[in-house]
């Protein structure tokens, strides 16, 4: 279970993180949905140890992220707003990086890397080295990553941004897949249709914190709208930075 409680992050004048407090449990898929600007970002940040928090914490497993980050880091996966790949290297050998870096060696990360390309369906693209590589096919080199080590967690910013029809019903499988086999999975997203067609939760965060929670259909009842885009706007009061 991912969990955040009365998180405060302040940068300057602006309070990107204003008492968020929610969490994300296994075998089921918890969008955090909010306009740009809403903390989002700060927040997966803070879960995965990048950032510190002013106040409150992240627990993964229980594991306190700002004490022990390398320990709460172990069972994440992650797919950050920015990944940087190296340019030189193949999508093999990206892949191969991030499961010795998660102690795979020798057999066990060849058989870990191919499994995640496979799944992927990266497999022509493989032995390709990332220069030239399409803004979908970056995403999908940094999504194996994030699997490789088969993470009881994973954590996505943004995940579909850039993904053709094609690649997003991939990445959707894929979720739904590691859902069943009980991966707890938070994603942030300002796109109603992705949080809609995927999350058991809905988490709407506005400046900073949590402004309604739960299923899509009980965020409809709660606002007495049908869609869920109508119930986002219903409730946090606007429809700027948001996606149909
Ligand atoms: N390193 C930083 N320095 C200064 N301000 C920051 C920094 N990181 C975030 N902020 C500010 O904190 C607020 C929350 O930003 P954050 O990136 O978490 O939002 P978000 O919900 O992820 O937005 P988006 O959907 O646009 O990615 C914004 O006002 C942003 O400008």
């Amino acid at each position: 279970m991912i969990e955040v409680k009365d998180l405060r992050k302040q940068f300057g004048k602006v309070t990107a993180l204003d008492g968020l407090s929610f969490s994300a449990p296994e075998g089921q898929i918890t969008g955090l949905l909010g306009p740009n600007g809403a903390g989002k970002t700060t927040c997966l940040r803070t879960i995965y140890g990048l950032l510190k928090p002013d106040s409150g914490q992240a627990f993964i497993d229980g594991i306190d992220a700002g004490q022990q980050p390398l320990e709460a880091r172990r069972n994440i996966g992650i797919f950050p707003d920015k990944f940087g790949l190296y340019e030189r290297l193949t999508a093999r050998e990206q892949v191969a990086y991030f499961a010795a870096l998660h102690g795979l060696a020798g057999e066990a990360g060849d058989q870990a890397t191919e499994a995640a390309l496979q799944r992927l369906d990266m497999l022509e693209i493989a032995d390709r080295r990332a220069t030239g590589f399409s803004q979908g096919q970056r995403m999908k080199v940094a999504l194996a990553q994030a699997i490789v080590h088969s993470p009881k967690h994973l954590i996505l910013d943004e995940p579909s941004r850039g993904l053709d029809v094609m690649s997003t019903r991939i990445l959707r499988d894929l979720l739904r897949e590691l859902r069943a086999q009980g991966t707890s999975i938070l994603f942030s997203s300002h796109v109603m249709q992705e949080v809609a067609a995927l999350c058991d939760q809905v988490v709407v965060v506005a400046k900073g914190k949590v402004a309604a929670q739960g299923t899509t259909q009980e965020l409809c009842e709660l606002t007495g709208e049908t869609a869920l885009e109508e119930a986002f706007v219903k409730i946090i009061g606007t429809d700027e930075g948001i996606a149909a």
